[in-house]
């Protein structure tokens, strides 16, 4: 498999007040250009950790890092990252916010023409040029969500990487965003790395999904690929027996082998009479 990018044997000990605390270990990924990519598991397993890692934010403790043949040595603008709060400038309005990151990548080499046309494509990508001349508080949060999508698109980024993108919005809102994000990674051929606690849209969206197990030194489990045909309809995929399989093997991984380690905690302390049973969700797509 040609790699794009590479995660090579990476292990994260961060200093504590504690002394070393060991988040992830041993982490081998290889993902090709193209590829959608999804890593799951329990709140604190270091998702977010190997995300800022491939985003050159922090430096692995050990390991490499690659991404196009070169080792990933800082942040840089062939990795564009997508928080979970939009982080837009609030002075500015959606035009001026994409622009500034336009500007940043391409000012010292494309005309202001140039960089204003590429600014509007990207708004129209998302489907809000109508809004370009808006300010942040005058538009809804998916509005504001895709103006940072449309943001990390615009400065042509070799790879897309988004932290729990969709994680605020409500249930509609994000159906439509991740939507218009298959359409628009198809379109631009984007090599994505998305974190998600959502176990119907690492399906929905994912080529492969990547499951981490629990922290510390938390580490691959399991690796899913995901084969379903290239346009997903969410509506005609709710009823295909491959979609089910492969959502009931990561509720498997994640429910099963990897169960939350609080809830562990909690039901061990149930079992020695000390705490009343947690409430069991049987079937909850989101994980805890
Ligand atoms: N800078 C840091 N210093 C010390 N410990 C850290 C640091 N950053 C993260 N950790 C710890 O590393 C582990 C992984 O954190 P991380 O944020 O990557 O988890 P996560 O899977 O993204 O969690 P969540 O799903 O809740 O966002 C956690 O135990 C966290 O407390």
């Amino acid at each position: 498999m040609e790699k794009y990018v590479a995660v090579e044997s990476v292990s994260q000990v961060f200093d504590t007040a504690r002394g070393p605390f060991t988040a992830l270990n041993e982490i081998n990924l290889a993902i090709r250009k193209g590829e959608f990519v999804s890593l799951i598991g329990h709140s604190g397993c270091g998702k977010s950790t190997l995300l800022n890692l491939i985003a050159g934010l922090t430096k692995p403790s050990s390991g490499v890092l690659i991404c196009d043949q070169r080792e990933i040595a800082g942040p840089g603008p062939d990795r564009a990252m997508v928080f979970q709060n939009h982080s837009l400038l609030p002075w500015f309005t959606c035009f001026q916010n994409v622009y500034l990151a336009v500007e940043r990548v391409f000012g010292a080499t494309e005309t202001r023409a140039r960089l204003r046309e590429r600014t509007a494509a990207a708004l129209e990508l998302v489907d809000l040029a109508h809004a370009s001349s808006k300010y942040p508080r005058e538009i809804s949060g998916g509005m504001k969500q895709r103006v940072g999508i449309a943001r990390a698109l615009a400065i042509e980024p070799k790879v897309l990487l988004m932290d729990e993108p969709f994680g605020a919005l409500d249930a509609l809102t994000r159906a439509h965003l991740q939507d218009a994000l298959l359409r628009i990674v198809k379109r631009t051929q984007s090599t994505v790395v998305m974190v998600t606690h959502d176990v119907d849209e690492a399906v929905l969206l994912s080529d492969r999904i990547v499951m981490l197990t629990n922290g510390p030194a938390a580490t691959i489990g399991q690796i899913l690929a995901i084969e379903l045909p290239g346009r997903r309809d969410r509506v005609a995929l709710a009823a295909d027996p491959r979609y089910l399989q492969y959502r009931a093997a990561v509720m498997k991984f994640l429910h099963q082998r990897y169960s939350n380690p609080e809830q562990s905690t909690r039901l061990a302390l149930v079992e020695a009479g000390d705490a009343e049973p947690a409430e069991h969700k049987e079937d909850s797509a989101i994980v805890a």
